[in-house]
């Protein structure tokens, strides 16, 4: 055995997709025809063998983890004699661009809420959490979306914190991806969820990782359960730009659109544009700043092609 493979037994139970599968043991598939269409919806490449799988033991894990903080509550409210404040269980979610972070975070929503014992789950993205636009241009940062520096990182750290601390209701902003920018006309209320799933590329480093090193509270502090969705970087790359192919049909012809003028492009030119900006925004992004907070992580996902899931790594 050599020494990565001691270390990674040393760190984690790893799980081939087919021992993984066996644990779903009895939870039975509790999305109704309509929730699976809705969620196909979204995604039409997404298999039934991925949810059955893959997501179906996961929410089986994250509902016996999330009842062992449920029971240490019920501990404490014996020491203290009294209830202890509301505070959501945060389950984070990170990894590159085009991974499908927003996709694992919608189909464990769907998933999780379906439990009893937690039946409110919200969904943020920190995509949100982008300085806006203009602020962006203004900073120079303008080819360093998704960098650490173009994240309010202030911002994202009281927000979470006001969740965390139990707040009736806090207002998370919202991205378009039309526009490009923060929304500036509406907010997404988070009102005391029982889960909070916080997803972006973002959410694993911490304050000693970015330029300006600070030692003030950073999301990582607030989350109970993280998950890293990882995959080989050139499928990643082939991801962005199929992406951003169906982009151009869609999104893109929106006059709204930022990117509206790519709408009339061929398919050579499109591949060329996703390609360089894959390659000098996304992909140095990715070593910089994502891919070293990825052993954090409480689970690893390794996709390969297709987006079929093919390892699971729970740390010890
Ligand atoms: N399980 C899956 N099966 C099939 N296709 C998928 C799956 N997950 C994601 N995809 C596809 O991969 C692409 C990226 O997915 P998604 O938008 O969820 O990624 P993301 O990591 O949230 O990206 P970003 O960081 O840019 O917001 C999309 O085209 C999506 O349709
Ligand atoms: C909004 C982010 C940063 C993260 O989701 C990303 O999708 C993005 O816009 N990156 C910048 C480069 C690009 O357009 O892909």
């Amino acid at each position: 055995m050599n020494s990565t493979s001691t270390l990674q037994n040393a760190l984690y139970y790893t799980f081939t997709r087919d021992k993984w599968s066996k644990l779903r043991k009895a939870v039975p598939l509790t999305l109704s025809e309509t929730e699976l269409t809705r969620l196909r919806g979204m995604n039409e490449q997404l298999s039934l063998a991925e949810v059955t799988d893959i997501y179906l033991p996961l929410s089986r894990l994250l509902n016996l983890i999330v009842g062992a903080k449920q029971q240490r509550n019920l501990v404490l409210e014996q020491f203290l004699d009294q209830k202890p404040d509301q505070s959501p269980y945060i389950i984070s979610i990170s990894g590159s661009v085009a991974v499908g972070k927003s996709t694992t975070a919608r189909i464990l929503q769907a998933l999780l809420q379906h439990w009893p014992e937690h039946p409110k789950v919200d969904l943020v993205t920190t995509d949100g959490f982008l300085y806006p636009l203009a602020d962006l241009k203004r900073k120079g940062l303008m080819k360093r979306k998704g960098f650490p520096e173009s994240y309010d990182v202030k911002m994202l750290s009281q927000f979470i914190s006001a969740v965390k601390a139990g707040q009736k209701e806090v207002l998370a902003p919202l991205y378009s991806h039309i526009t490009y920018d923060r929304r500036h006309d509406e907010h997404q209320p988070v009102r005391q969820p029982d889960i909070l799933i916080l997803e972006g590329l973002n959410v694993l480093q911490t304050g000693m990782d970015t330029l300006v090193h600070s030692t003030a509270p950073f999301v990582s502090d607030f989350v109970d359960f993280s998950i890293y969705v990882d995959a080989p970087e050139p499928l990643l790359k082939q991801w962005y730009m199929q992406r951003f192919l169906q982009f151009r049909q869609s999104a893109f012809i929106n006059p709204d659109s930022y990117f509206n003028h790519y709408s009339n492009l061929t398919d050579d030119e499109a591949n060329a544009i996703a390609g360089n900006i894959w390659d000098t925004i996304n992909a140095p992004n990715l070593k910089l700043n994502i891919q070293p907070t990825r052993e954090r992580a409480h689970l690893i996902l390794q996709k390969g092609p297709n987006h079929t899931m093919e390892k699971v790594l729970l740390q010890k």
